[in-house]
């Protein structure tokens, strides 16, 4: 249970005087939340820049292009007379004049605004204009006595329509009343060395900075709050590690036999990458604790082999291995490679989805109890409470970010002694995320390509040439080449990327005929599936698609993908999807469409893809480009998501508190000390709580 302390922070906005269903909407829509957004929601929310107005020249020597607060007299009104000129508003003060200008005023605002013969502090970015001084649509315009109102140094927010500054710095500051200080749950010796003041001065500090470098991400303040919400992410990664740690352990020791024939069969020899994981995965396995190791390999090193030889292991040694795929269309792409060999070496392999039904369902789980099955293969669907093991030794998460920390868990736990673990990821990520979305966990990496491939040739081009593209494509058609043509994300609406999607096959059917195909998102699976079916054997021969293609497709005879609007994706993103070609022992080429005026970073960005296959090398570009946020995806990924860290700045935070962590864990590890207890407290304002409700009594 959360402790009452924090209640503070978890009350809903509509608490706060002046906000309404209405403004809630806005709110919720800002903070990407789905019916409640909370005070912690609101004091979390960081300001990206700071406007400084102490500069209160008198008005002959206001700068142009400063943001000045000059104290005047309103002299005069003089409205527009026509739609192009400002409606005027003349001021002075003992040097001179200024002029405020407005564009199509209300009237009676504007004349109670600025009342001719008073007095008004005025603030805003000046410039001169035609020998005049003048402000255009000031962001103050208060009476003397209500200078108050004004922050000297204003911070600003990322906003989104329909909720302006003014409102969102409101309930800003009525959270920050409202929320507690918080037990101080560091360790006095860090806090000491680091000059840090408590949580609450801290947030304090950065929503009203005492000057602009308060908010930047090097503040004192700011990396005390970095360090927060690492410590909270590592300590709970800690926490699920140390209880799979000790909650498991059994040795699992294989014969080698049954590997030895997979390995016999397969039509290639393993890549010393390859050969080199599944050592590490069987020295592992063969300790009495718990394995909970990462296989980080790039796209097409050919992890899913690596996989099934681990599982294969368990099975030798008179357990079961499953394998969770993060879609349906990749599990069953995991069940058709290892069918053929399961078959060949008297491997039981079977597929639960959430498509298995009734009775077909009901016979399938009893033959797992029973131990009938050998390997399950199968999406979410495997970690449903009715799923139960005979024995199971080996749980692979195939997980291209999608899964979190719980469902790692809830496919380990499904044995009393729990499973050893083993996380795959397709997405090279640079050390730092390694460790921030993984913790501690072991990693194997297989960075060398299966022997054999060719390059891939990467092309630039300007959607101008859409036409030319299109003709070179009906050549490689007739050479028999098959195609992959990647629709852009239009908006994070994938209502809007269908209906691109959807044009763009319908336009490519015209030219090419029958043998475009289209796959998205919103179809069922079915439909899906047999889609992919039609294109991995050959009957579609271009494939139109949204991002769903992204993970895992092997259809080696794809040859070329083309991606519309290739500025618009991540690199990470960009280097998976061409991942998709390049997978046979053929010359593939990706063509990378681009809008004709891109800035200057996009246009590096794509340059990046252009010069190098390396996703380690793609992923650290993307991490200093674009930032940790676009590498990770999405909320719903199970990644983490960052409120103050920013990875690139807190780099030296990251090690830190994994350390603090570890040494937390081996003090204190039921965190029932004072500072354990609050340590606690900082999960839950972090919501990492899976890891105190893994304690007893969390
Ligand atoms: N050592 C090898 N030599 C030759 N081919 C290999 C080797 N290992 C795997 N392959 C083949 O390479 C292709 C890609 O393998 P796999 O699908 O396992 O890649 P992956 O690592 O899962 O990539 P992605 O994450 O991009 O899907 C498959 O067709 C597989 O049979």
């Amino acid at each position: 249970m959360r402790p009452a302390s924090l209640n503070g922070y978890f009350k809903d906005i509509e608490t706060l005087a002046g906000i309404g269903p209405r403004n809630k909407a806005h709110f919720l829509r800002l903070f990407g939340r789905q019916d409640s957004a909370r005070l912690v929601d609101v004091v979390f929310h960081m300001p990206v820049s700071v406007i400084d107005r102490r500069y209160r020249p008198h008005v002959v020597d206001a700068q142009d292009g400063q943001v000045a607060t000059l104290e005047v007299e309103v002299l005069k009104h003089i409205p527009s007379h026509n739609r192009k000129s400002p409606y005027k508003v003349l001021c002075e003060d003992s040097t001179g004049n200024l002029t405020c200008a407005f564009f199509n005023p209300h009237r009676s605002w504007i004349e109670k605004q600025l009342p001719i013969g008073e007095m008004r502090l005025i603030s805003g970015k000046v410039e001169h204009f035609r020998g005049e001084i003048q402000i255009t649509h000031p962001d103050y315009m208060l009476p003397i006595d209500q200078a108050d109102e004004m922050p000297a140094l204003e911070t600003i927010y990322p906003l989104t329509s329909g909720l302006g500054i003014r409102a969102l710095r409101k309930a800003l500051f009525s959270a920050l009343k409202n929320v507690p200080e918080v037990n101080e749950w560091h360790d006095p010796g860090i806090m000491k060395r680091e000059t840090w003041g408590t949580f609450k001065e801290s947030l304090l500090q950065v929503h009203s900075p005492s000057q602009g470098s308060d908010i930047a991400t090097n503040s004192l303040y700011r990396q005390r709050l970095a360090y927060d919400e690492l410590l909270a992410g590592q300590l709970a990664l800690a926490l699920v590690r140390d209880r799979a740690r000790k909650s498991s352990g059994r040795p699992i020791v294989g014969t080698g036999a049954i590997t030895k024939e997979i390995l016999h069969h397969l039509p290639f020899n393993l890549t010393g990458d390859q050969q080199k994981s599944f050592d590490d995965i069987i020295a592992d396995m063969g300790k009495k604790e718990a394995m909970l190791r990462l296989v980080q390999g790039d796209v097409g090193s050919g992890k899913t082999i690596v996989a099934l030889l681990a599982m294969a292991t368990a099975v030798e040694a008179g357990m079961q291995g499953a394998i969770l795929a993060p879609t349906e269309i990749l599990a069953r792409q995991h069940m058709e490679f290892m069918t053929d060999l399961a078959d060949k070496v008297g491997l039981k392999i079977d597929l639960l989805t959430g498509r298995n039904k009734g009775k077909k369902r009901a016979d399938l789980l009893s033959r797992l109890e029973n131990g009938e099955i050998d390997i399950l293969i199968g999406t979410h669907a495997i970690i449903q409470e009715d799923v139960t093991f005979a024995n199971l030794g080996l749980a692979v998460i195939d997980e291209q970010h999608r899964f979190g920390v719980q469902q790692r868990m809830a496919l380990a736990h499904k044995t009393v002694e729990g499973a050893d673990l083993l996380v795959m990821t397709a997405t090279p990520i640079p050390r730092t995320l390694t460790m921030t979305a993984y913790g501690d966990m072991d990693v194997s990496l297989i960075q060398e390509k299966p022997p054999g491939r060719k390059p891939i040739q990467t092309k630039v081009v300007s959607h101008d040439r859409l036409g030319e593209l299109v003709s070179g494509l009906r050549r490689a058609l007739e050479q028999g080449q098959q195609i992959y043509w990647v629709c852009p994300l239009v908006q994070e609406s994938e209502v809007l990327d269908l209906a691109a999607a959807e044009d763009r096959y319908e336009g490519l059917k015209k030219v090419f005929g029958a043998k475009v195909g289209l796959v998205h998102g919103k179809m069922k699976a079915a439909e899906k599936d047999s889609v992919m079916l039609q294109f991995s054997e050959g009957d579609i021969r271009l494939l139109v698609s949204t991002t769903v293609i992204e993970v895992g497709v092997n259809v080696p005879n794809a040859t070329i993908m083309v991606i519309e609007h290739a500025e618009r994706f991540g690199l990470a993103q960009l280097h998976q999807l061409r991942g998709r070609v390049g997978r046979g022992e053929k010359q593939s080429t990706c063509m990378l469409l681009r809008a004709r005026d891109i800035g200057a970073v996009a246009k590096s960005r794509l340059q990046v893809m252009r010069d190098t296959e390396d996703g380690f090398v793609i992923a650290e570009e993307d991490l200093k480009l674009r930032g940790a946020g676009e590498i990770l995806g999405t909320r719903q990924s199970g990644m983490p998501e960052y409120h103050f860290v920013d990875l690139e700045e807190h780099k030296h935070l990251i090690e830190l508190a994994r350390d603090d962590a570890r040494m937390i864990m081996n003090k204190d590890a039921g965190l029932e000390t004072p500072r354990g207890k609050a340590l606690r407290e900082l999960l839950y304002l972090f919501e990492k709580d899976e890891g105190v409700r893994l304690l007893r009594g969390g």
